[in-house]
């Protein structure tokens, strides 16, 4: 009852008005939660009322991006505009006017600010309608007032300070925002101010504009700051760490933008700044890698030892290619088909609802990460117990693999549409842990073709994939690496090509490519840290979602001259 009550006032109406849009009177209401308005047809006759359906246009209190007095705007207008007759007489008639900018839906998950004017006849009224308006916005306690932003001036092509100036402040500016904007002068100059000067206190969220290794200084200072000030030992690899209290803009502005394209589905920089706005939520999980007792790096996107570890090492040399590096690097990579031996050991996530190969895709309200949401804080000491290395509900795998990758989300990007894992999760507290197992050059082509296509690119039998909630890899040194043939050895066949051959550049370790930065150990420890973060996001709208909000929800009302709001 409590429930359908708090609905019902949630359409209780606070204002109903006729006033004038687009010189056409119209039928303007507020509710808690939605403004509606309706254009009056031209036949509109005060006495016969209008016959037929009209429709209301509604745009959600929680999407209202600020509402102001027009009236300089107006005058404005009709200045350059050359206003005829009859907008003239419109003036006259309603001289006083406010405008409500709102978040639009333009496709492909992109939003814009777009407005609406509304002109009243009398002052009181159209003051009632600004103050009514803010007073419902200031009740909408999750927007941001304050922001501490960290630009980037050298990330991607270089066009922070100018993507920031130009098409987010206006947006900030608007929604009435207040910012401290610093403008890094070398790198780690972000994580290092986060993590000792900056007042938090202040803010209400950290923006960054730049790219993918810019918000993974932010997420290390960030992260780093939080531990700090509850007291907690990043470097225990079982320490439960503090979720971070404020909230992570992303404005993209690099070369690689996964983390935004994956929490909104767009790499817009008027999108992200308007997710901000409207504060938005998107919890995520946080993987943290130690090596022995050693804190290494957070990370929120993909672990890759094997292939991605080689692929990343060869294109560091290869900087001055730019972006074609990564080409060039993974050709080579593949032509080399390298394969590591070592044990992989993970602690599945089985309270996890969902599995990799369920083709549950992680989507706006996604009922998997609710699911963790809602069960993440019964945790006992036995399952505690469970959880320690070595424990029965460990499982260990060892072999030799060609990749070992561990996507914490999907990793989709415009080279690979459904990414490494389609249906990995931004915050169900599990990574996908994918091993493909050493197989011919033709084979693994086979399983890198399909993250491009349709087919299920787990569907092989050199590659098996679990959702973890912790792993830990050792490489056996001792071993011999394979390297330049095709097949693998079989028992009774000739003798493969081991390293002890004259190759030069042996190397009998891969490296970890930990969110595109190369890790200084191979025996690592990996631990998923359930929804560490949150992000001014609120994960990819479904297409039927995005197209029920594209078409501006629109109510068909019969209308009635004397409806009763
Ligand atoms: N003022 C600065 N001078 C030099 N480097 C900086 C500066 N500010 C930040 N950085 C570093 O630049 C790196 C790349 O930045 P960013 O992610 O914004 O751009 P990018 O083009 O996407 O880069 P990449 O694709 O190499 O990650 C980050 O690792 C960051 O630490």
């Amino acid at each position: 009852m409590i429930g359908s009550d708090v609905r019902m006032e949630n359409y209780r109406v606070l204002l109903a008005d006729r006033m004038s849009l687009r010189i056409r009177p119209a039928d303007v209401v507020l509710t808690r939660n939605a403004i509606m308005w309706m254009e009056v047809e031209k036949s509109w006759k005060p006495s016969a009322g209008v016959s037929g359906t009209a429709c209301w246009r509604t745009v959600q209190v929680c999407e209202i991006v600020a509402v102001r007095r027009t009236e300089d705007e107006a005058q404005e207008n009709t200045q350059t505009q050359k206003p005829n007759w009859r907008s003239k007489q419109h003036l006259l008639q309603y001289p006083y006017s406010f405008t409500v900018s709102y978040v639009k839906r333009s496709g492909q998950h992109q939003w814009r600010c777009s407005d609406v004017t509304f002109y009243c006849a009398d002052c009181e009224l159209c003051d009632l309608w600004i103050q009514v308006t803010n007073e419902q916005l200031a009740l909408l306690a999750n927007r941001p007032k304050s922001l501490l932003v960290y630009i980037n001036p050298y990330g991607g092509k270089r066009q922070g300070k100018y993507i920031y100036e130009q098409k987010v402040a206006p947006v900030f500016r608007r929604a009435g925002i207040s910012t401290d904007v610093i403008v890094t002068e070398r790198a780690n100059h972000a994580r290092d101010h986060l993590k000792t000067e900056a007042n938090l206190d202040k803010y209400d969220g950290v923006v960054c504009v730049g790219g993918d290794g810019m918000f993974s200084e932010i997420l290390h200072g960030l992260v780093s700051r939080t531990q700090s000030d509850h007291k907690v030992d990043q470097d225990q690899p079982d320490a439960e760490l503090v979720p971070c209290s404020l909230r992570i803009g992303i404005i993209p502005a690099g070369s690689t933008d996964c983390i935004c394209f994956a929490t909104t589905g767009t790499i817009d920089p008027v999108t992200s700044a308007l997710h901000i706005v409207v504060g938005d939520s998107q919890p995520m999980d946080v993987c943290s890698v130690h090596h022995n007792n050693g804190f290494l790096r957070y990370c929120v996107s993909m672990l890759g030892y094997g292939f991605y570890g080689d692929m990343l090492t060869d294109s560091e040399t290869k900087r001055w290619l730019g972006p074609a590096r990564y080409d060039l690097s993974g050709i080579k990579t593949f032509l080399n088909h390298n394969y590591y031996e070592g044990t992989v050991s993970f602690l599945p996530a089985e309270e996890n609802l969902g599995s990799p190969r369920d083709k549950l895709l992680c989507r706006s309200g996604c009922l998997v990460c609710q699911h963790k949401s809602a069960i993440k804080d019964k945790h006992s000491e036995t399952s505690e117990e469970r959880e320690k290395p070595g424990s029965d509900s460990w499982r260990a795998i060892c072999g030799k693999f060609i990749a070992i990758n561990a996507a914490n989300i999907s990793c989709a990007c415009p080279r690979s549409p459904k990414g490494l894992s389609p249906s990995a999760h931004l915050a169900d507290g599990s990574t996908d842990l994918i091993l493909v197992r050493e197989c011919s050059r033709l084979d693994f082509f086979k399983h890198l073709l399909r993250h491009t296509n349709k087919e299920d690119q787990f569907d092989h039998s050199f590659v098996e994939v679990h959702r973890v909630r912790k792993f830990r890899f050792q490489p056996n040194h001792d071993s011999m690496v394979i390297l330049e043939q095709d097949e693998p050895h079989k028992e009774g066949g000739p003798p493969p090509l081991y390293s002890s051959q004259p190759i030069p550049q042996f190397n009998a370790d891969s490296n970890w490519n930990c969110d595109g930065e190369i890790l200084p150990h191979t025996a690592i420890q990996v631990s998923v840290q359930c929804q560490l973060i949150r992000l001014f996001a609120r994960g990819i709208e479904e297409q039927q979602q995005q197209q029920a909000l594209l078409e501006e929800p629109c109510t068909l009302l019969a209308f009635n001259q004397n409806t009763d709001y």
